[in-house]
């Protein structure tokens, strides 16, 4: 597969630019095929709409028979009042083509609109169903650019493009019948440039499809810069890193407006050949026209309306240049959105539930994972991972910085499916659990804290679609976020990004609350108390000892404080768990587990020279 030349923007992640293909040559109406569900539904309006622009497209050709009739009759007889007769005709043919050329705009604007939305709506809802793996892999600019620029592009095309192809093919098709009518030897004379044209399209065609995915995707790339620049605006400015993150902008813009130049350049080269060649056959037919009148063997009235109808369809010839780019960018906006769509959505599907008495609690047996995007030959995350939480009980998880805690606890709620072994909620694999019970079952606090443009009780019942104002302030009790009631309009105050800031405690405080409120029968935290101040942190912490009674919970843990709310202690090291048992024993047993508690340095390095 050939790549494209787009610039990444950020070179921790793969971009998904850079993995998919321009095809050596591919066809534009494969992909504009596939919009055929979202256009099914207006197409008796789309249809009428062109069925319309055709009528009033092909009335234009009537112009130079009426002029016709005007030079050869009325003008020949030196009769005024067939000539204001004539010219009234005209009239009223300009009023009528102009009338439907408004009735398309009018039948065509809003189905359209329709399948815009409709094709938006089914991107969103695809991203939400799209496993993490997934969104780890994709520049978000890149999905942006999708869900925006794309299709906008393809909502232009059905409207425009699409139509004037069919009503110009119409009328060049009709007008050159008439041309050849009226006099088929001149006629042919202007048909000669037919070969050359085509053959310089179906070029064009693929230089142009080339030039315009690279400049789609360098779109999403630029979009995605942004989208960090805006971000991270405190980084940038708290590092003085704004001129580095301008340059980095300008290159991209720069790298774009080449792209952009490379169209125009290519869509100049087709245009001047589309102007060039037919006015040349228009040329050569304008002098065999004159020398035929002057010979007598062809009416004045004949070869101007000849003339007019070769004039009458420099348009619809001119046109097809843009016509066919513009077709080019809706058929790779199409593919691109279409890249999104065909990524499989997480696995539906569920397992034979499997239920073993006795076995309750959350167990892992046997787990390895891998991520996805690993190279092959790389150490798996995690290996043979075997740990049981007793129901009820509260297990700390404990390891050094990339041993593995996050990616292990992804694994419980399905952000990851493990590659080998198994996890089990009370003795049911949760891969035969369907995906709503397992998030029901399993509630999650994530050591960074993401709060959602909403209120601050709409923020936590994310955690508890049908939970109750009372429940909401019980969890917020057991985060400590007595703030709230301090807010402006207390749990109705808009947070988030178009909300008031918070702090760092106070939004994990909310996202501590959001991980309770349902009462949730496991619960996952990671290190959901990084935050906060010593006051805070234990108060929270004799909260949650009280929810966590009624809970099975895993709890990542770096610091002694929180590694005091468990019953037992898993150490992970190196993506393996190397040591369980309480608090104390952990301490005497286990030099990485003191060294990690207490930053005794020796500690470690005994234990490596044992192991
Ligand atoms: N999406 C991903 N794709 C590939 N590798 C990943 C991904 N996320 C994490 N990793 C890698 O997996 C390893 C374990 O990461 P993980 O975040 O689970 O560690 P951790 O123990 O939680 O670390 P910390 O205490 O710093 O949060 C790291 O080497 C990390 O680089």
């Amino acid at each position: 597969m050939a790549t494209t030349d787009a610039t990444t923007t950020d070179p921790g992640r793969i971009d998904e630019t850079d993995q998919l293909a321009v095809p050596v040559r591919q066809s534009a109406v494969q992909p504009l095929l596939r919009l055929w569900p979202y256009v099914r539904p207006v197409r008796a309006r789309w249809a009428g709409a062109a069925a319309v622009a055709v009528v009033a497209s092909c009335l234009g050709l009537l112009f130079p028979l009426v002029l016709k009739w005007i030079v050869d009759g009325p003008v020949t007889d030196r009769d005024p009042g067939g000539v204001w007769l004539g010219a009234g005709v005209l009239l009223a043919l300009g009023i009528v083509e102009a009338l439907l050329f408004g009735l398309r705009r009018w039948l065509i604007a809003r189905p359209l609109a329709s399948v815009e939305a409709a094709m938006r709506a089914d991107l969103y809802r695809h991203l939400q169903r799209l496993p993490v793996s997934f969104h780890d892999r994709w520049a978000s600019g890149q999905l942006l650019s999708r869900g925006t620029t794309d299709l906008m592009v393809v909502r232009m095309f059905l409207a425009f493009p699409l139509t004037f192809l069919i009503v110009n093919g119409v009328t060049i098709a009709a007008g050159l019948a008439l041309l050849v009518a009226q006099d088929w030897g001149l006629g042919l004379v202007l048909l000669a440039p037919a070969v050359p044209l085509i053959a310089v399209c179906y070029r064009f065609e693929h230089g142009y499809a080339q030039a315009s995915r690279r400049a789609q995707d360098q779109v999403g790339d630029l979009t995605t810069v942004v989208e960090e620049s805006v971000l991270g605006i405190r980084i940038i400015k708290g590092f003085g890193r704004h001129r580095s993150q301008a340059r980095a902008f300008h290159e991209l813009s720069r790298t774009l407006r080449g792209t952009e130049l490379t169209k125009a350049r290519l869509l100049a080269g087709i245009l001047a050949v589309i102007t060039l060649l037919p006015e040349a056959a228009l040329g050569a037919a304008l002098v065999i026209g004159t020398v035929q009148v002057a010979d007598g063997t062809l009416s004045a009235g004949t070869l101007v309306a000849f003339l007019s109808t070769a004039l009458a369809l420099r348009w619809p010839i001119e046109s097809i240049g843009f016509l066919l780019a513009m077709s080019q960018e809706a058929a790779t906006a199409t593919r691109r959105y279409f890249e999104v769509m065909d990524a499989e959505e997480e696995d539906p599907r569920v397992g034979r539930a499997a239920v073993e008495p006795g076995e309750g609690g959350l167990r892992f047996d046997g787990v390895e994972f891998r991520y996805p995007d690993a190279a092959e030959d790389s150490e798996p995350t995690l290996r043979r991972i075997d740990l049981h939480i007793r129901s009820g009980e509260t297990m700390a998880l404990v390891g050094a910085t990339g041993s593995g805690k996050t990616t292990l606890t992804a694994l419980v709620p399905r952000l990851y499916d493990v590659t080998a072994g198994r996890i089990t909620l009370d003795g049911r694999d949760i891969t035969s659990l369907p995906r709503e019970e397992l998030r029901t079952l399993v509630s999650m606090a994530f050591e960074e804290p993401t709060l959602f443009s909403a209120s601050v009780a709409e923020n936590v019942l994310m955690g508890a679609e049908s939970g109750t104002p009372e429940q909401v302030e019980r969890a917020l009790g057991v985060a400590q976020a007595d703030f709230v009631q301090r807010l402006p309009h207390g749990v109705d105050t808009e947070v988030g990004e178009q909300g008031l800031s918070l702090s760092g405690g106070q939004r994990q405080r909310l996202a501590l609350a959001r991980s309770v409120v349902g009462a949730p029968r496991f619960l996952i935290l990671d290190d959901p108390l990084s935050a906060l101040d010593v006051h805070t942190e234990a108060a929270v912490e004799a909260a949650l000892r009280r929810v966590l009674a009624d809970s099975t919970a895993l709890v990542v843990a770096h610091r002694p404080s929180t590694v005091l709310l468990a019953d037992r202690v898993a150490l992970l090291s190196k993506g393996r768990i190397t040591a369980v048992g309480t608090h104390h024993e952990l301490l005497r047993t286990s030099a990485e587990y003191r060294h990690l508690m207490s930053g005794d340095p020796a500690g470690e390095t005994r234990e490596a020279a044992q192991a």
